[in-house]
C-alpha cells in the first residue's frame, strides 16, 4: 500500500535577481536585463508523508526561509513542481503577514480572512487565539508594542487556530517562554495526531528531533543530508565527521548481532554478539536502549550502568547482555552496543573500542511487541495496605 503524501517537492529551484539601486530600472523594463542572479534553491526534492512533520536544518543564509516561502506560494518557484494536499497554514519568520500598526485582534482577523475563514467562524477562532496567546488586554494593542515573545504568541496562535492539513513553520518555537513553548508542542502534537503534516525549518536541532521523524540539512540552497532527525541534527552540528570514533586494534565485534530483535514487555531480553580481543585489555560491553519519539524527543529508556565483562586475553568471546524483565512498553526502539575498556588516562572514564550505534547509522533495532496491546507498563510493585 502506498503511503499518503502531503507535500511533494520535485526539482524545485528559486533564483533572486541581485539588484542594486542603479540597475533596478533595468529589471523593471527588460526581461533580459542581464542582471546577475543568485540561486537560492537548487534542485530540491523531498516528500512529507501525511501525519508527519519533516524538518529542515541549515546555517544562516542556507535557504530555509526561501524554501518555506516557496512551498507556501509567497515566492513562485523558478523550476520544478510543488504539490500540496489540503488546506495550508504558513508561519513564515514571525510576522511576515501584517502591518505592525494592527492590533493583535486586527492581525488575527486579517490572517483568518487571507485563509478564507468565513466571518461567523472567525469570531470563534479569534476567541481561541485570544485565549491561547494569553495576551489578555494587550490583544487590543498594536503589534509594534509587543515584545518578541508576545508577537510569537500571537503569530503561532493565529497560524494554528484553525484545523489545517499542512503547516509551514519557520523558527516559531525559538521565541516565547518555556510555558508557551510547551503549549505549542502540545498543540502541534494534537494536530499531527489528527493527521496534519508540515515542514519545520529552524536552527534549533532539538526542536527538529522533538517534532520530526526525518529531517534534511540544507546548505547553499541544496539538500546535503537526509535521514532520521537525530542523524540530521548530528550532521548539522558536526558535519561529515559526526561518526563516533573507536580506538582501533584492541577489540572488535566479529559480526552484527540479530537485527531487528523482537521482545515482549516484562520478559528477559538477551543481546548476543561475538567479539574478538586482539590485545590484552580489560574489555567489557555496554548497551543503551533508546527511543526517538516524534513530539517528545530522543529518550534513553535503559542504560546499563554496569559494564558486562567480556575478557582480558586475546581470543574470541560470546558477549551476552541480559536485560531482565524488560521494563519498557511496546514500541520501536534502538539499541547501541559498545565494547569498551577503562580509559588509562582518565580514571572513571571509558574508551570505546567498537560498537553499533544509531549515531553511526548502524544501531540495532528492537521491536517490543505486546500481544495484549496494553498501553503503558505493568510495574512489578506490590501494595501493602494496613489500617493506620
Ligand atoms: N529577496 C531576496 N533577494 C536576494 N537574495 C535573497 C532574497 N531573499 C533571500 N536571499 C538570499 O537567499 C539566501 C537564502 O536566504 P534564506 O533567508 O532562505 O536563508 P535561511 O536559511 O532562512 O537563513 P537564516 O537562518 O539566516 O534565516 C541568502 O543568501 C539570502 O541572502
Amino acid at each position: 500500500m502506498s503511503r499518503a503524501i502531503a507535500i511533494t517537492c520535485s526539482g524545485v529551484s528559486k533564483r533572486f535577481a541581485l539588484v542594486d539601486q542603479g540597475s533596478a530600472w533595468r529589471l523593471a523594463f527588460s526581461a533580459h536585463s542581464g542582471v546577475p542572479v543568485f540561486e537560492a534553491l537548487k534542485n530540491i526534492n523531498f516528500e512529507v508523508p501525511k501525519g508527519q512533520f519533516v524538518g529542515f536544518l541549515g546555517r544562516n543564509g542556507a535557504g530555509k526561509s526561501t524554501l518555506l516561502r516557496t512551498i507556501g506560494g509567497v515566492y513562485s518557484a523558478d523550476g520544478g513542481q510543488i504539490a500540496i494536499k489540503g488546506k495550508l497554514s504558513g508561519l513564515y519568520e514571525l510576522g511576515l503577514v501584517g502591518n505592525p500598526q494592527l492590533t493583535g485582534r486586527q492581525y488575527a482577523e486579517r490572517l483568518l480572512t487571507i485563509h478564507g475563514e468565513v466571518r461567523r467562524r472567525q469570531q470563534e477562532m479569534i476567541a481561541d487565539i485570544h485565549e491561547f496567546s494569553e495576551l489578555g488586554d494587550r490583544f487590543e494593542d498594536p503589534v509594534f508594542t509587543y515584545s518578541a515573545g508576545m508577537s510569537a504568541r500571537l503569530f503561532f496562535s493565529t497560524a494554528t487556530a484553525g484545523s489545517y492539513d499542512v503547516y509551514l513553520l519557520d523558527e516559531v518555537l525559538a521565541v516565547g517562554d518555556q510555558h508557551f513553548q510547551a503549549k505549542c508542542w502540545r498543540r502541534l502534537r494534537d494536530r499531527v495526531s489528527r493527521g496534519a503534516s508540515g515542514v519545520l525549518v529552524t536552527h534549533d536541532w532539538a526542536a527538529i528531533v522533538k517534532m520530526c521523524e526525518t529531517a534534511h540539512v540544507i546548505d547553499r540552497g541544496q539538500i546535503i543530508f537526509s535521514g532520521p532527525a537525530a542523524n540530521a541534527s548530528r550532521y548539522h552540528l558536526y558535519g561529515e565527521d559526526a561518526k563516533e570514533t573507536f580506538e582501533p586494534g584492541i577489540a572488535r565485534f566479529v559480526a552484527r548481532p540479530e537485527d531487528p530483535m523482537t521482545a515482549r514487555p516484562g520478559q528477559d531480553l538477551v543481546i548476543r554478539a561475538e567479539a574478538e580481543i586482539m590485545q590484552p585489555a580489560n574489555v567489557g560491553a555496554v548497551a543503551v536502549i533508546e527511543r526517538l519519539q516524534p513530539g517528545f524527543g530522543w529518550e534513553t529508556e535503559l542504560m546499563s550502568r554496569e559494564i558486562t565483562p567480556v575478557g582480558q586475553k586475546p581470543g574470541r568471546y560470546m558477549v551476552e547482555v541480559r536485560v531482565p524483565h524488560l521494563p519498557i512498553e511496546r514500541g520501536s526502539y534502538q539499541i547501541s552496543l559498545h565494547l569498551v575498556m577503562p580509559d588509562p588516562k582518565l580514571p572513571g572514564r571509558r574508551v570505546a573500542l567498537d560498537g553499533f550505534s544509531w549515531l553511526n547509522g548502524d544501531g540495532l533495532r528492537l521491536e517490543v511487541e505486546d500481544p495484549l496491546n496494553r498501553e503503558g507498563l505493568t510495574l512489578p510493585v506490590r501494595w501493602k495496605v494496613a489500617c493506620a
